[in-house]
């Protein structure tokens, strides 16, 4: 299935709309299968999404909601994604939701891999929507270029990989490409004009350095509905 690029004049229209687009998924899941599965990026940019999203109509309580990736620090942690999604998202209508943390008390990532895939085993698969950001070096979830676990992670069947970014501070637990790739939709939510110019870089059809992006690798694997959420 081809990529559908959708554009917004403002990021407040980008929000509402994604938001709006994501609450009509989960709701369809609902009415199809009694429940709906959400994961979502970390970062700056889904902030205003996450308080739009939050105040959906849908039945939050049938909505189970995870991180695709995760920095390696805990909740209070001013870094720490699943701190975003309590501030923003799991509020008003949405706190009823179900959220399955990335994170524990183990020392890495690393070590903690086996008892977070646990936790993952009560979430319904495959996931309905998932929401991917970028970085400005390709990188998306916590799938980083020249990171030395980059390789593992993009072929591992298991769900969850842990990643050293080489530049990024934080280890990070990550979904892995094809845990990603089986996603019913995946959507890419990203702002401004060097991301965008960067995206359409990576997933040029001539060039030899798209496959250098994470990003590119992801959306060639994703064979479902893909799409990317934009504004300048
Ligand atoms: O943990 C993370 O950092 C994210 O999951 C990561 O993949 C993020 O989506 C991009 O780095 C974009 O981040 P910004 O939205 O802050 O630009």
């Amino acid at each position: 299935m081809s990529l559908q690029w959708h554009e917004f004049a403002s990021k407040a229209q980008l929000d509402t709309a994604l938001a709006n687009h994501i609450a009509d998924r989960l709701k369809a899941a609902i009415d199809a299968r009694g429940a709906a599965s959400l994961a979502v990026s970390g970062g700056r940019t889904p902030a205003g999404m996450f308080a739009a999203l939050a105040q959906a109509a849908i039945d939050w309580r049938r909505v189970n909601i995870t991180l695709v990736d995760e920095r390696w620090v805990q909740p209070d942690h001013a870094d720490s994604n699943e701190r975003s999604v309590r501030e923003h998202l799991l509020q008003g209508p949405a706190a009823q939701a179900h959220f399955i943390s990335l994170v524990n008390g183990a020392a890495t990532p690393h070590e903690a891999l086996t008892a977070i895939e646990a936790r993952l085993a009560i979430f319904p698969s495959p996931i309905d929507v998932l929401i991917l950001g970028m970085g400005d070096d390709g990188h998306t979830a916590s799938l980083f270029p020249n990171a030395a676990e980059l390789e593992a992670a993009c072929a591992s069947e298991a769900q969850l990989a842990a990643v050293t970014p080489p530049v990024a501070p934080h280890q990070r637990i990550t979904l892995t490409l094809p845990t990603i790739a089986k996603a019913r939709e995946v959507i890419v939510h990203i702002t401004g004009d060097s991301k965008k110019a960067l995206l359409q870089t990576a997933l040029g059809e001539d060039k030899p350095v798209p496959l250098q992006y994470p990003i590119r690798r992801v959306l060639d694997r994703v064979t479902t509905g893909k799409s990317v959420f934009w504004t300048a």
